[in-house]
């Protein structure tokens, strides 16, 4: 069965919120775009929206949908769907006591994502080419 996941990139000032992945999750230990699986009926934005609000303590004011990949990781299918957050209310933390941090755009390389967010790692890193 796939599953489907919205995920978001915040972005301020040319720096991405990312969180870790406590260690029991699926993909555990590695860095991820906050959100979560869409529950039934419900569109991947307003899952994102949610999941927003109950991980990380932000009210969504704008996002943009980028792409969705599917991803077989053996154990579990997912359909990704992307998303890029400018607009938003509150300070994002970690609500659900996870590990956070702001990372430049042009350092995300660096930090270890699951394989299905290889592509959308790629184009966000393309953004700040655009800038330069
Ligand atoms: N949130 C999030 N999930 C991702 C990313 N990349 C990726 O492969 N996933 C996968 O998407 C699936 C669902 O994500 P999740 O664990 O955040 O779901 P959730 O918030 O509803 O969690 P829960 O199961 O603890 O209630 C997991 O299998 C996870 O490994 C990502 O960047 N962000
Ligand atoms: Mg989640």
């Amino acid at each position: 069965m796939m599953i489907h996941v919205a995920a978001g990139a915040i972005i301020r000032d040319g720096s991405i919120f990312i969180a870790l992945r406590s260690s029991e999750k699926h993909q555990g230990g590695l860095w991820e775009f906050p959100g979560g699986k869409c529950e039934m009926y419900e569109l991947p934005d307003a899952a994102l929206i949610r999941e927003l609000k109950e991980e990380v303590g932000i009210d969504v004011i704008s996002l943009q949908s980028v792409f969705s990949v599917d991803h077989d990781y053996g154990d579990k299918k997912v359909c990704l769907h992307f998303f890029v957050v400018d607009q938003f209310s509150g300070e994002p933390h970690g609500a659900e006591g996870q590990k956070v941090q702001w990372v430049s755009i042009k350092k995300l390389i660096n930090y270890s994502f699951p394989k299905a967010n290889e592509g959308f790692v790629a184009f966000l890193s393309g953004l700040y080419d655009l800038k330069e």
